[in-house]
C-alpha cells in the first residue's frame, strides 16, 4: 500500500544526494546541520524509518527557537530548519509501515504554518500527491465523512423562529442559534451599488474613499454555490488550521491555537463551547489549493498600483457571535461574503480621535471601546463619533477603505473572504 504513495513522493526529490540542498542558514546550529546532512543521506540508502527519526529531532529542537520569541523576531533560517525537519519526517511515515495520512497532512501543515518554503514548494506539491484519490492508499479520512454528516441536520430557524427549508448547501445545524438581526437605521445604512464599472467605482469610491457594498460581482464563483460546513470538511477537514479562542482578541483570555478544520467545525461551530472559535485572518486559500480554486479576485483590485500577487486573501470562518473589535487596517479591503450574514460597523478615519485608539504600539490600530456596549465615562467623545453599518449577506462584496475603523460581528455561521490590496 504505502509503496505507491512513497514512490510518488521519491519522485519529486532530487534524483542524488548530491543534488539535495546542503546548506542552512548561518543562524542554525551545527548539531542541526549535522543531522540534515544525514537525514538526506538517508534517503538515498533507503534508510527511511532513521530519515524519520532525524526529521523529528529538527522539528523538536527547532520548534524551541521558533517559540521562544515573538514569532516576528523568529529567523528565517530556523523556520527553513524546521520544514526540513517536516519534509524528512514525512519520508519516514509515508515509507514504512503504519503510514497514517492524517498524521502526514498535519506534519506537512505544521510546515507551511510555522516553516518556511523549501525545495520549490515541496511540501505542498506532497499534500498534492497525497490528496489525490488516485494515489493508491487514498483513504477517506474517518472523519471527514459518515459519523460527521450525521452529526448535522437538516433544518434550520431563521431569528424569528419561523422553520425554513435549508438550501441544499447551506447544512447549518438547529441547534447553533442565528444572533437577533440587528435593525439598522436608513441615515447610516451603507449604500449599495450593483456591478458599477471600473471607473464608476473608482471615481465614486475609491478616490473620494467611501465605503460601499457592491453586488452581483461575486455571484458566479463557485464557492458561492459549493461553500458549507459539509464542504469545507470534505475538502478541509484534516488540514491543521489557527484558531482564535476567547470572545476578542482584546480580552485577556484570548489565545490562538493549531487544530483540524475537522476539530474546530465539531468543537466550535456545531457545539456550543464556552469559548468561542474563530478560524481568523488566516491564508487558508495559499494552504489549501482546492478551495482557492472556488473564489477570485475582484475586478477592482486592478485600479490599486500593486501586482495581484501583492493581495493579501484571508479566510474568515466561525459561528454566529464571532467579534472583530473595532480596528483599522493598513489597505483597501474588499469584504467578500460567502456564508451566513455579518453586522459590520464603519468609522471613517476622521473619526480615529474620538474612537480611542489603545495607545500601545501592538495594539495602536484597535480602538479601546466595546462599540455594543461603551464606557461613556471614559470615552465620552464615543458617541459623537460619526458611523455607516449593514449586514452584509451573501454574494454582498463590503469595500472598506485603507485606514477605516471597523468592527464586525456575524449573525449566522459565516465565512468571508477578505482581499487587502493597495
Ligand atoms: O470578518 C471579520 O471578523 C473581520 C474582517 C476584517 O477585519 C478584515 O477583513 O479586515
Ligand atoms: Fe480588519
Amino acid at each position: 500500500m504505502q509503496s505507491s504513495m512513497w514512490s510518488r513522493i521519491r519522485s519529486i526529490l532530487p534524483p542524488s544526494v548530491e543534488e539535495f540542498p546542503r546548506v542552512l542558514g548561518p543562524e542554525v546550529d551545527g548539531a542541526i546541520v549535522t543531522c540534515m546532512k544525514e537525514a538526506a543521506a538517508c534517503i538515498y540508502t533507503s534508510n527511511l524509518e532513521r530519515c524519520g527519526r532525524l526529521g523529528e529531532q529538527m522539528m523538536d529542537y527547532s520548534w524551541e527557537k521558533l517559540n521562544g520569541c515573538n514569532w516576528r523576531d523568529v529567523s528565517r533560517d530556523w523556520r527553513t530548519a524546521y520544514s526540513y525537519g517536516c519534509l524528512f519526517k514525512v519520508v519516514g511515515s509515508c515509507s514504512g509501515p503504519g503510514f497514517n495520512k492524517e498524521e502526514v497532512l498535519r506534519v506537512c501543515d505544521m510546515s507551511l504554518l510555522l516553516g518556511a518554503e523549501i525545495m520549490n514548494n515541496v511540501i505542498s506539491r506532497i499534500i498534492q500527491i497525497l490528496s489525490d484519490p488516485f494515489t493508491k492508499d487514498y483513504v477517506e479520512p474517518p472523519e471527514c465523512s459518515e459519523a460527521l454528516s450525521q452529526k448535522r441536520q437538516k433544518r434550520q430557524r431563521d431569528p424569528q423562529g419561523n422553520e425554513a427549508e435549508t438550501e441544499p448547501n447551506a447544512a447549518i445545524p438547529e441547534k447553533i442559534p442565528c444572533l437577533q438581526t440587528p435593525v439598522l437605521r436608513t441615515e447610516t445604512a451603507i449604500p449599495t451599488v450593483r456591478c458599477p464599472s471600473l471607473e464608476h467605482f473608482r471615481d465614486n469610491y475609491l478616490i473620494p474613499q467611501k465605503a460601499v457594498i457592491l453586488e452581483g460581482v461575486i455571484d458566479h464563483w463557485p464557492c458561492m454555490k459549493k461553500w458549507s460546513v459539509e464542504y469545507i470538511q470534505k475538502v478541509a477537514g484534516c488540514r491543521t488550521v489557527p484558531v482564535e479562542l476567547g470572545s476578542r482578541y482584546t480580552d485577556a483570555e484570548w489565545s490562538q491555537s493549531l487544530m483540524t478544520v475537522n476539530e474546530f467545525i465539531n468543537n466550535y461551530i456545531l457545539d456550543q463551547p464556552a469559548r468561542r472559535g474563530y478560524l481568523a485572518q488566516h491564508q487558508l486559500f495559499d494552504q489549501i489549493r482546492e478551495l482557492k480554486e472556488d473564489i477570485g479576485i475582484p475586478d477592482y483590485c486592478c485600479l490599486g498600483e500593486g501586482d495581484e500577487e501583492d493581495i493579501t486573501v484571508n479566510a474568515w470562518f466561525g459561528p454566529a457571535g464571532t467579534v472583530s473589535p473595532l480596528h483599522q487596517d493598513p489597505q483597501q479591503n474588499f469584504l467578500a461574503q460567502v456564508v451566513g450574514r455579518k453586522y459590520l460597523r464603519l468609522y471613517s478615519v476622521k473619526e480615529t480621535e474620538q474612537l480611542y485608539p489603545f495607545e500601545s504600539s501592538l495594539l495602536h490600530n484597535t480602538s479601546q471601546v466595546d462599540i455594543e456596549n461603551p464606557d461613556t465615562d471614559k470615552f465620552p467623545d464615543f458617541a459623537q463619533a460619526v458611523y455607516q453599518e449593514c449586514i452584509l449577506s451573501p454574494g454582498q462584496v463590503l469595500f472598506i477603505p485603507v485606514k477605516w475603523w471597523h468592527y464586525v460581528k456575524s449573525l449566522d455561521i459565516s465565512f468571508s473572504v477578505s482581499f487587502w490590496w493597495s
